[in-house]
């Protein structure tokens, strides 16, 4: 079955606070989104690999490009106000019957490829494969004023890529956006699909603050 990434980048990192987008800020001096990439291409050569970018960066991102001598081979999409909606224009790309399509957020760059391998393996017998990992912190649990203790074990921290069957997605998809869409887990969910977890890492963190930009550094080696 054809393997697809959908790398979605198409969002304005606001949490960042940075003067371009945290998806082009560089890690060892190459931007977020070509590691995260790179990672994907590691996986295999017949990856189909879909980058969805604000439809405002495209000029930056062909600049950047071209600074960094960059030329793996990848569709463009144009990208959404929401997260949702650019997942959407990159399923709209796709034109097989049957396939696999894993979507990963382009600001994960620190991604094993043995992780993005089970993905899909997982998603080719099950239908869905999401990572994820336990919790290593105590958490409480707001109730207007007060909070309260919750058993940690019955939660997990919820990571990308998140793997199905394209048909699975294409379905789900077509439902209209609701807040609470965080990922495509929760939209294939509200369809009524299973979700199965494989198991993520904690090195494949989200850039989202400042701070994560460290971490990423110290992460993904020279
Ligand atoms: N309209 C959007 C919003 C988000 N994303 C992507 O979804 C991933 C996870 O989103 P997040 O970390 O929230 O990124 P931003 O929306 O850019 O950040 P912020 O919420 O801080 O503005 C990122 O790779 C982001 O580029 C996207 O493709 N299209
Ligand atoms: C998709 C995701 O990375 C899974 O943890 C996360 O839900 C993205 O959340 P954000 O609100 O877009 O930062």
């Amino acid at each position: 079955m054809q393997e697809y990434a959908i790398i979605v980048a198409g969002g304005s990192g606001s949490r960042m606070k940075s003067d371009i987008p945290k998806q082009f800020l560089p890690i060892h001096g190459l931007p977020v989104l070509m590691h995260t990439i790179k990672a994907f291409r590691r996986y295999s050569d017949q990856l189909i690999i879909l980058v969805v970018l604000p439809e405002n960066q495209i000029d930056l991102w062909q600049e950047l490009c071209e600074k960094h001598h960059f030329h793996e081979t990848y569709g463009l999409v144009k990208g959404g106000e929401t997260r949702f909606q650019s997942v959407s224009n990159g399923l709209m790309k796709i034109k097989d019957a049957d396939a696999l399509v894993a979507v990963h957020d382009g600001v994960r760059p620190v991604i094993f490829k043995e992780i993005i391998a089970d993905s899909f393996k997982v998603a080719a017998r099950s239908g869905s494969a999401v990572v994820s990992v336990p919790l290593k912190d105590s958490i409480r649990l707001i109730i207007k004023d007060k909070n309260k203790a919750v058993d940690r074990s019955q939660f997990r921290l919820i990571q990308t890529p998140q793997t199905f069957r394209l048909s699975w997605m294409q379905d789900a998809f077509t439902t209209s956006y609701q807040e609470t869409f965080t990922d495509c887990a929760s939209v294939l969910e509200a369809k009524g699909y299973p979700i199965f977890l494989i198991e993520g890492s904690y090195e494949n963190i989200k850039i989202t603050t400042p701070e994560d930009l460290l971490w990423a550094e110290v992460y993904l080696k020279p």
